[in-house]
């Protein structure tokens, strides 16, 4: 159902329509763009209070801008509902985030104004600088190019490799840093002090006060961009500001703080900083969830992504089961580092900013000596941890199976090559869902298995997670547990834990036919497709291999003996995933038969539920039973 914007809104479908109307009419539209956003995602989902809170700035740049020619860099994207919806997409937005609907981030092929795809942090000062030189490069002065990046993706490494870059750039490029003193969480770190510093100490908003004062006055006589330039940054320097202030001693010109809500003043500051030269940065200070009560003064972490929701009310819908549930996967993690820690003094816990994704904050809060979140910062996660591994702690290092892509080189060289006992849990292995292709959690398998020493895992449910957790407390060397988004399988899941010999699979299913091998949760979508084929008269056999590496090789033997068909399945790229390691493994040992793998194929799958995605793929219950039945009623080749 399409929801019925607000009047002025309904008149733009793209930023040249914005720009038609008056300096009056720019508050009714942000109310609008809001109002409009608050409609859409209390009934169909999403990202949230990020949106809410550059509704000003998101008007006031197409307002100022001239997109889709000048390139516009919104940093991970999830606050880029209200681009999207003024740029042409206003009428689909209703599918957004849904399976064959928009995609919640930027996205070069969803449309012109999309400049750069992104869902990851930190990486648009880099690509707007990118495109600043190639416009350089090209000869094309005119064009702006405009990074918009929130303060917790202003801790990641790559925004300073950026500015350290673009400093010595002497390109046309523009960084707006959104404050709103957020990541999902709150945000942490030196950084985030040294930014609430400087919106709030005296002797530096006297300082700017003279200087946007004096900029004002300049304006008023006509003088040119330079001279304004040369005059404010007279004024600045003589107030010792270069020295003092982080972006001027990286030789980015710095204006702000300003309030990101005042529509008006963007637009002028915006207009005035579209006539500088050379790289700059506005820092703006917003409210997370502004303009909208509960998301404005509840819990902002809440709000980030709330779900569906009354928006009258601001309740959020919670589906009030009847019987028992499972838990989340996160949950049995975060519950059960806690019980190991409180045995295991040496047990710390890392993550790089997602507390509550993670449900780490369940240490951070019982034990905040114990249990870090280091920022949106996935490579110094894991040599922090290796570091904290060489002076005999056990680090359990949860990052998000897509994050780790991040952080490959720190795993190879800081933690593998060394052997250092850090336990990495990969949450959100497999498809994310929603969030599409950016957060898939696809690779992990592939880029892990391939390295010396580390042992790769996955549990089939709650109570194999915790082995393999403690498991990994006694193994001394890299081990990692890939464990997807969502809930486990078992109402009773705080069973006593036991150490799993490292390499061992287990059976599920005795059978005759086909031998079905899993590795992790899917494991559990084979379990229903086997009932399925029982049903039918088929007797397939099943075994959960849980390990990727080392292999279970005398199950293989007993596997490849017995069975001349066999169906992998994993919630993970086939090239180079666990189906190949059993390949790999049936051709070094000698042994023939017909292989069948499923699991992620080599292509891009876009965003959806997590089982309309395993559908897409042949790999839902379903999937895997018709590709047992398609198998068995094959001949086996001589
Ligand atoms: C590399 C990476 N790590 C973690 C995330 C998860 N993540 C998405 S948004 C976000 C917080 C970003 O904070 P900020 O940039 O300040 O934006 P805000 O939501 O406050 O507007 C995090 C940690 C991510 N997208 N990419
Ligand atoms: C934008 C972003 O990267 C996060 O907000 C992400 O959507 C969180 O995913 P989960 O909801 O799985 O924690
Ligand atoms: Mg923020």
């Amino acid at each position: 159902m399409i929801i019925k914007p607000g009047k002025l809104l309904a008149k733009i479908d793209s930023p040249a329509d914005l720009k038609k109307l008056s300096k009056d009419q720019l508050v009714q539209i942000c109310d609008e763009l809001r109002q409009f956003i608050v409609d859409n995602v209390s009934v169909y989902g999403g990202h949230f209070g990020a949106s809410l809170g550059v509704v000003e700035l998101t008007v006031a740049l197409h307002y100022v801008l001239n997109t889709p020619e000048d390139q516009l860099v919104w940093d991970v994207g999830h606050q880029a509902y209200g681009h999207k919806i003024l740029t042409g997409r206003k009428g689909q937005f209703h599918t957004n985030r849904l399976y064959g609907g928009l995609s919640g981030f930027p996205k070069r092929k969803e449309s012109v104004y999309d400049t750069f795809g992104v869902g990851h942090s930190s990486t648009s000062i880099s690509a707007a600088l990118g495109m600043a030189v190639a416009s350089k490069y090209k000869g094309d002065s005119k064009k702006q190019h405009v990074a918009v990046i929130g303060d917790g993706s202003m801790t990641g490494g790559m925004a300073f490799e950026a500015m350290n870059h673009a400093g010595v750039s002497d390109t046309n490029m523009l960084i707006i840093l959104n404050d709103n003193c957020m990541s999902i969480d709150p945000n942490v770190g030196a950084l985030k002090d040294y930014l609430t510093d400087i919106t709030t100490s005296h002797t530096y908003n006297k300082v700017k006060d003279e200087v946007w004062n004096l900029l004002g006055k300049i304006s008023m006589f006509g003088s040119s961009a330079q001279d304004i330039v040369s005059k404010v940054e007279g004024a600045i320097k003589s107030a010792v500001l270069k020295q003092s202030n982080l972006f001027e001693s990286l030789n980015l010109r710095y204006f702000g703080p300003v309030d990101g809500h005042d529509v008006h003043h963007l637009v002028e500051i915006l207009a005035d900083m579209r006539d500088i030269p050379g790289p700059k940065i506005l820092h703006c200070v917003t409210v997370k969830g502004k303009g909208y009560a509960p998301a404005e003064t509840g819990n902002k972490t809440t709000w980030h992504a709330p779900g569906l929701f009354d928006k009258v009310t601001g309740e959020i819908y919670k589906k009030i089961p009847t019987t028992p549930q499972a838990p989340k996967y996160q949950d049995v993690f975060g519950h059960t580092i806690v019980e190991l820690a409180k045995e295991n003094d040496k047990i710390m816990g890392v993550t790089p900013a997602m507390p509550s994704g993670s449900s780490m904050n369940i240490m951070m809060k019982e034990m905040p000596d114990r249990a870090f979140d280091v920022g949106i910062a996935e490579q110094h996660a894991v040599t922090f941890s290796a570091g904290l591994a060489t002076q005999g702690l056990i680090p359990f290092c949860n990052i998000y199976s897509s994050f780790m892509q991040r952080a490959y080189d720190q795993v190879v060289h800081d933690v593998c090559l060394q052997n250092l006992q850090v336990v990495f849990c990969l949450d959100r292995a497999g498809f994310a869902g929603a969030d599409g292709p950016t957060h898939h959690g696809a690779y992990d398998i592939s880029f892990f298995r391939c390295i010396p020493n580390i042992v790769v895992s996955s549990p089939m449910d709650e109570e194999e997670l915790r082995n393999l957790m403690y498991t990994a407390t006694k193994f001394e060397g890299p081990f990692s547990i890939r464990y997807p988004r969502g809930q486990g399988v078992m109402v009773d899941w705080r069973t006593p834990m036991r150490e799993i010999p490292i390499g061992q699979g287990r059976i599920i299913r005795e059978g005759e036919d086909i031998a079905i091998l899993t590795i992790g949760h899917i494991g559990n979508y084979a379990v229903t497709a086997c009932d399925m084929l029982e049903k039918e008269g088929f007797n397939p056999a099943h075994y959960d291999m849980r390990f990727v590496k080392p292999l279970d090789e005398a199950m293989l033997h007993e596997v490849f003996s017995k069975f001349k068909k066999v169906v992998t399945v994993e919630d993970g790229c086939l090239m180079g995933g666990f189906g190949s390691a059993v390949l790999e493994w049936m051709v070094d040992n000698s042994y023939q038969a017909q292989v069948k793998r499923l699991g992620i194929p080599d292509r891009v799958v876009e965003h959806g539920e997590q089982i309309e995605l395993h559908r897409e793929c042949g790999f839902d219950p379903e999937g895997i039973a018709n590709a047992v039945k398609q198998m068995a009623e094959t001949a086996v080749e001589k």
